[in-house]
């Protein structure tokens, strides 16, 4: 027998947990639910234990191996045939446990680069009752809404927009973007005479690109509206009931706030919804909506306007406008403003204006100017990142959340990026079971206290649990949230402490998006983007999109995870055998991860699902970093522990797993090129809606499940 093969688990059959509650009173019942987590536990520690022996033995078995047992192995290995801690003649199905700190990549020196500080004012110092608006717009600003004094970005957008001007706006997240396009809408809506009715249908049109935004901005004008009680904001969006819908655009909508891919089949398949009236059309995260995917549908709905009417003021809005986003979707601007907070007090003129582009068509697909303006983050976020290698990233994760939202305070409010729903489900699941408040009040008295409020949020979910998620996300003072990209743009959530990006994005757009969910509107925030060691050249790349971070060591953030196993439910006889090093505490606690995943077979499964689509995320990458971000720089096997998997899921493993990706790849480019013929829906844009052609729409949803399930 191997070596190796001398640390197959012991442990129970899989399938086996917990799934016998006892029965019984309720002493009998915590008595015997103590047995088993005592069991488990002890378990886990005589394995963290086993696992220093076992490190020591591999090591040293590596180190004084045969040159040609080296060779072989080593040749093997790069085929996928071995896994990198079973040794030839292992069983293939032996589980093996590796050790957590041996044979790891070095924590390469970071070698940022100098970055220039760009200041933006968040606030000014004028108020809104300097601007010609109705007193009862002040008022309600004032009391109800309690904004005195207006942002910089509003003091300069605000006037624009009463002139009559196309606007372009670019300022830094959580800079009051929303009440700068809303409050000069709703000031010239209510002057209107006679006065508007809500028959007379839409008046002013707001695209955003998802949900949850489109939810929030209908709420902003919900609120602004209040003294105008004739003029009727309104919300279509995916997910939402097209009946309920169809009779509220019957009755009439003034404000229409949707998600494009819903506001198109409207459009097309509801007689009573009529542009004429439309004068004012607004992009909110304007460069999101004209990305791939997004911005065929936004300019077939820019078409339709532009056959109902001629008089249209647009306004486009975003933390990354660059100029000549413009021209993605061919919009006609007459004559544009560019409002650019971070670079001078004086709004420029567009270079190109009145510029006119073929909508939709190629010429103008691309953005030729990425760079012509820097970006600006918030001033008072404090940016980290921290190198950990492949196999302690989930306990690295594990010891940050339970520090900062159980341990050190216990109002903490966090939000987790992944770059897949598969990776937000696993996650959710896993620390929800360890770390999560538990809905058997038995577990309180069991002493289970770590008791951390998870919250989930993707694009995959039901829309009412979406919904719900997001309003009690909103609503706590403490939590995590775990969500893709969905929740990276607009989203105001108070009072987040912490943006965790623990799949890195894929540019510095991105980045900036979701760390701007934190230090909004003046208020102070932290974010921290996790890279692997092959992955620390990304630093300099962001300092030059002007992005500027401090490293927090993996060792300072897993000093704390001590405390946090001690607060897990222990009895006494375990706690006896608690781990106290470092490196004893993080094996320990990914051995508890690993033998719930390893007994659990439907955990085991996500795990694993999560894990491919992680490896498939990451091959999708823009060309310019895949120098740095290539699945060939990483080692699949250490990688699995991430996952809590003891050898990374063979169809991934196996020799060819450059091929499978190629290949799939192609698949996705095949599949993105007929839905680009069919129809430019992604995610958000599905709204489900189109009645007449059922082909397509079996085919869309296809499409959107087998796609990387990104959002
Ligand atoms: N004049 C103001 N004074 C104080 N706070 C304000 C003012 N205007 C807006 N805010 C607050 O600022 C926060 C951010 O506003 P908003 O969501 O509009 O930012 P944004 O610039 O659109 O951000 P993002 O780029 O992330 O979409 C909100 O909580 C809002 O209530």
């Amino acid at each position: 027998m191997s070596d190796i093969q001398l640390n197959l688990i012991q442990g129970p059959e899989r399938n086996q947990e917990s799934k016998t509650k006892p029965r019984g009173n309720r002493g009998q019942r915590i008595r015997a639910r103590r047995q088993e987590k005592s069991r488990l536990l002890t378990e886990s520690v005589k394995q963290s234990q086993n696992d220093s022996e076992y490190s020591k033995v591999t090591e040293y078995k590596e180190q004084t191996g045969t040159q040609s047992n080296q060779v072989q192995a080593a040749r093997k290995r790069k085929h996928g045939e071995l896994s990198p801690f079973i040794k030839e003649g292992g069983k293939p199905s032996g589980q093996v446990i590796s050790s957590l700190f041996r044979f790891n990549p070095e924590i390469p020196k970071v070698k940022s680069l100098k970055v220039d500080f760009v200041k933006e004012d968040v606030f000014s110092s004028e108020h809104f009752r300097d601007l010609p608006l109705h007193p009862y717009m002040v008022s309600n600003l004032e009391e109800k809404i309690g904004h005195k004094t207006m942002t910089a970005v509003q003091k300069q957008t605000i006037p624009y927009i009463m002139q009559g001007r196309d606007v372009l706006v670019k300022s830094q997240t959580g800079s009051g973007k929303t009440l700068a396009f809303a409050v000069p809408i709703v000031q010239a809506l209510q002057s209107i005479s006679p006065k508007i009715q809500r028959v007379h249908g839409p008046y002013a049109i707001v695209i955003v690109p998802t949900r949850e935004l489109a939810t929030q901005s209908f709420n902003t004008f919900q609120k602004l509206v209040n003294p105008f009680t004739w003029i009727v904001p309104g919300c279509l969006m995916g997910g939402e009931k097209r009946k309920a819908e169809k009779a509220r655009l019957r009755k009439g909508i003034n404000i229409l706030v949707a998600t494009p891919g819903r506001l198109l089949d409207h459009l097309q398949h509801t007689d009573s919804l009529s542009m004429s009236k439309v004068r004012w059309l607004v992009l909110d995260e304007a460069d999101r909506l004209l990305e791939l995917g997004y911005e065929k549908g936004v300019a077939d709905i820019i078409n339709y306007l532009n056959e109902a009417t001629t008089q249209r003021q647009t306004i486009m809005l975003s933390a990354t406008l660059t100029g000549g986003v413009e021209r993605l979707a061919g919009i006609t601007l007459d004559d544009p403003v560019h409002v650019d907070i971070s670079q001078s007090d004086l709004p420029k003129q567009s270079p190109d204006t009145g510029s006119k582009g073929n909508l939709g068509s190629k010429e103008n697909t691309e953005s030729k100017d990425s760079t012509e303006s820097k970006f600006t983050l918030p001033q008072n976020l404090k940016q980290h990142f921290v190198i950990t290698p492949p196999k302690l990233r989930l306990v690295t994760l594990a010891a940050f959340i339970t520090w900062h939202c159980k341990i050190k305070s216990s109002k903490c409010k966090m939000i987790v990026f992944m770059s897949t729903q598969d990776l937000v489900e696993f996650h959710y699941d896993l620390f929800q079971h360890f770390f999560g408040v538990s809905d058997d009040p038995d577990d309180e008295m069991d002493g289970n206290s770590i008791n951390i409020l998870f919250f989930k949020l993707h694009g995959d979910m039901q829309q009412k649990d979406r919904t719900k998620a997001f309003q009690e996300f909103s609503q706590t003072d403490n939590g995590v949230l775990f969500c893709t990209d969905v929740a990276a743009r607009g989203l105001d959530l108070p009072s987040i402490q912490w943006i965790v990006q623990y799949t890195t994005p894929g540019g510095a757009t991105d980045y900036i998006h979701r760390v701007g969910r934190t230090a909004r509107a003046g208020k102070q925030g932290q974010s921290l983007l996790f890279l692997m060691p092959t992955e620390s050249e990304y630093i300099p790349i962001l300092n030059k999109d002007n992005i500027s971070l401090n490293e927090m060591e993996m060792k300072e953030v897993l000093k704390n995870l001590k405390s946090t196993v001690l607060q897990m439910s222990l009895d006494h006889s375990t706690k006896r055998s608690i781990p106290h090093t470092v490196e004893e505490t993080a094996t320990y606690l990914q051995m508890c991860f690993e033998n719930y995943i390893f007994q659990n077979k439907s955990f085991g499964e996500s795990a694993k699902k999560a894990f491919q689509s992680f490896v498939r995320a990451y091959s999708t990458y823009p060309s310019s970093l895949k120098h740095i971000f290539h699945i060939k720089n990483i080692h699949l096997g250490h990688l699995a522990k991430s996952f809590a998997l003891r050898e990374a899921p063979t169809s991934i493993t196996v020799s060819h797993h450059g091929d499978q990706i190629k290949k799939w790849k192609e698949k996705k480019k095949q599949k993105e090129l007929s839905r680009r013929e069919t129809s430019g829906k992604l995610s958000e844009f599905s709204s489900g809606l189109s009645s007449g052609n059922i082909h397509k729409q079996k085919y869309l949803k296809k499409v959107k499940k087998t796609k990387l399930k990104r959002q």
